[in-house]
């Protein structure tokens, strides 16, 4: 940095702000803003840094710009996006800035003809670009390509993998409609897993690898959509201005007369499930979006019995969450429905097949099994507090619609089927790094896939392209980076990881959220990435006890987990006498989503308790054995 030369400086709003240095300290710099002169301020000599010669001066690829550092990389990316150009490249990773409002001509067919057999660069960034260069490495290489797409809730993650679906369909599809099925899956998908949250009213609750499959000529035979850890809490609960998944809207705004009837739907606010968030979206409409989404249903082949059997669960599950319980008051302890809620049970056992006597008997009572004494094996039937039979609805609630966005999937699926392929080109599209004020398991299990993808990046970008240089004697200077790899061991580690340790938890007789606080801790005493709350920047989390929670230190920050429902969150089993009332369902479809659930019997026997499906250790084999 030269004496009177401009410097970005850091700055509360913009992160920087351009100045001039007056005086150097021996760790800091004083620095006159230029827009402001006389003003002077000290700002550490770390957060300074030298400013190009001309600031109004754009590059498409950030990698030219003369001095390459958080400062300038973000002051070229404002300047493109004010432009619209919303793409800069970073070498071969492209960074995208939402717009919030459709481009000109940016993704049409043109564009898209435009791109085609491109070398990356020679064309303005674009997303298509990095879809081609994709496709011309695979065709190449002969081996399978991933894009990963990566950034926080509503920075543009899905908007961008269609755009990436639709290039390589398009450009390089076989001209049958199973291009267009790729692409027309999306609606539907959508319809199930997305909902609005505060910061995107069309967020994805869940994460996604979708697959798009190659024939030896390269061209489009098929796809393939794998999709991780739905947020279930949703369906149960949501914040004010938040709503549950789209589709329950939908259907009860858009649903003919007659189904509607059939369902015996009414408006948003009569549901329990839904009332809680926000019913309405200025933004959103509902009665739009369900024809449109009825019109992608058809597109991809399901006709009006397997949309009615979606419908159907549907209404059951909103149904169900409006069923209530009361004390019995008599010396058993345990809890009947209120008789106001009579009907409710009986539209929620038409919809889902099941005997009402039975489904009222499921709520509220528990199948124990002896597992001791001469009466080994002896079904014993324990009543459930009101508390509990509420836990038993809301359990049942999600695990018939997480089954149901399972069978979505697996419908869609359907839709592009391929009987061998060559390679495929994958696209992740998986939310980023989240830190809120509260953090719950939801945040723990995506800030521990992201700090796999970070490793990933280190490896495949830092430290692979470093020793290119170095064997091809560049003498470039070595790029330091941090080594994440203790932070994943604390996660992921056999036995004494965070996951392990808490399916230990959950394999307890009584786990507790509190119990597998205070073992993490107790295990990770000295560790450098693991904290107790109160050592916390913020007075919100100082305020947890250590048995309610736990800091991590990751890459990208320290996150403050509340361990409240930790182990509730981490167990995909129902209680037994849920889970058979489901597989005994009369009706073929909601039966087959509950198809393969019911664990081994002897395993069960042998525990006398409620089976355990971790899902925690799922999230982790099924997003790092496809990527
Ligand atoms: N390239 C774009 N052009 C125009 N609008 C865009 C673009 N990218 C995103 N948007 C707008 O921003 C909204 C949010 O984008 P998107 O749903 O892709 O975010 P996301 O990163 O996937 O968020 P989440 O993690 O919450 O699912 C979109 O619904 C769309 O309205």
């Amino acid at each position: 940095m030269e004496d009177g030369k401009p410097v970005w400086a850091p700055h509360p709003v913009d992160g920087f702000q351009l100045g001039t240095i007056v005086d150097i300290g021996a760790d800091t710099l004083t620095i006159e803003p230029l827009n402001q002169k006389g003003r002077t301020f000290l700002a550490s000599m770390s957060q300074v840094f030298p400013a190009e010669e001309d600031v109004n001066k754009h590059m498409e690829d950030n990698c030219s710009l003369m001095y390459l550092n958080e400062a300038t990389l973000l002051n070229n990316v404002r300047l493109r996006y004010n432009k619209d150009h919303i793409y800069t490249y970073v070498a071969n990773i492209l960074i995208a800035v939402n717009p919030y409002y459709d481009i000109h001509k940016l993704y049409g067919l043109d564009a898209i003809k435009t791109y085609q057999g491109k070398s990356l660069g020679t064309l303005p960034p674009h997303v298509y670009a990095i879809a081609d260069k994709a496709y011309r490495d695979m065709k190449v290489l002969k081996m399978s390509q991933s894009i990963i797409v990566s950034g926080e809730s509503g920075a543009g993650k899905t908007e961008n993998t269609k755009f990436v679906l639709r290039y390589l369909t398009t450009t390089y599809g076989s001209g049958q409609d199973i291009d267009e099925r790729i692409v027309e899956a999306n609606p539907l998908l959508e319809a199930f897993g997305n909902a609005k949250t505060v910061r995107n009213n069309n967020s994805s609750r869940f994460g996604k690898f979708v697959e798009i499959h190659f024939n030896e000529k390269n061209a489009v035979v098929g796809g393939f959509v794998s999709h991780y850890l739905l947020e279930k809490s949703r369906i149960c609960m949501q914040s004010n201005d938040e709503r549950n998944y789209h589709i329950f809207y939908r259907l009860c705004a858009g649903a003919s007369e007659d189904i509607k009837k059939r369902l015996h739907l009414d408006s948003p606010d009569s549901f329990r499930h839904l009332k809680a968030g926000a019913l309405k979206d200025p933004l959103l409409d509902d009665m739009g979006d369900f024809n449109r989404m009825c019109v992608a249903m058809k597109k991809i082949g399901l006709d009006d019995t397997e949309k009615l059997d979606l419908f159907r669960v549907v209404a059951g599950v909103l149904h169900l969450g409006n069923i209530d319980f009361e004390e019995t008051g008599s010396s058993s302890g345990g809890c009947i429905l209120k008789t106001q809620s009579g009907q409710t049970l009986e539209y929620c056992a038409d919809l889902l097949a099941l005997d009402p006597g039975d489904l009222r008997v499921s709520l509220t009572t528990r199948i124990m099994l002896t597992t001791a004494g001469g009466a080994k094996g002896t079904v014993i039937k324990v009543p459930l507090k009101v508390e509990q039979a509420n836990n038993a609805r809301d359990a049942l609630a999600k695990a018939v619609y997480s089954r149901l966005f399972d069978h979505v999937v697996k419908r869609v699926n359907q839709c592009f089927p391929f009987e061998t392929s060559s390679n495929f080109i994958g696209v992740l599209d998986i939310a980023g790094f989240e830190y809120f004020e509260h953090n719950s398991f939801e945040q723990f299990c995506i800030n521990y896939c992201n700090e796999k993808l970070q490793q990933f990046f280190n490896e495949r970008i830092l430290k692979e392209e470093q020793e290119l240089y170095q064997r091809e004697g560049l003498g470039v200077n070595e790029v330091h980076y941090v080594d994440n790899q203790d932070c994943i061991d604390l996660v992921e580690a056999k036995l004494v990881g965070v996951l392990d340790i808490l399916d230990e938890e959950n394999r307890l007789p009584q786990p507790s959220d509190q119990h597998f606080a205070l073992a993490v801790h107790s295990k990770h005493k000295d560790h450098f990435r693991l904290t107790v709350p109160r050592k916390s920047k913020l007075t919100i989390h100082r305020n947890l006890r250590d048995d309610e929670g736990f800091i991590i230190r990751h890459f990208a920050g320290a996150v403050c987990y509340e361990t409240i429902r930790f182990v509730e969150k981490n167990n995909d089993a129902l209680h037994m006498s849920l889970e058979s009332l489901m597989s005994e369902s009369k009706d073929r479809f909601v039966r087959e989503l509950f198809e393969n659930s019911i664990p081994n019997k002897d395993s069960k026997q042998k525990a006398g308790k409620l089976g355990f499906i971790s899902v925690g250790n799922k999230f982790k084999v099924r997003v790092f054995v496809k990527v």
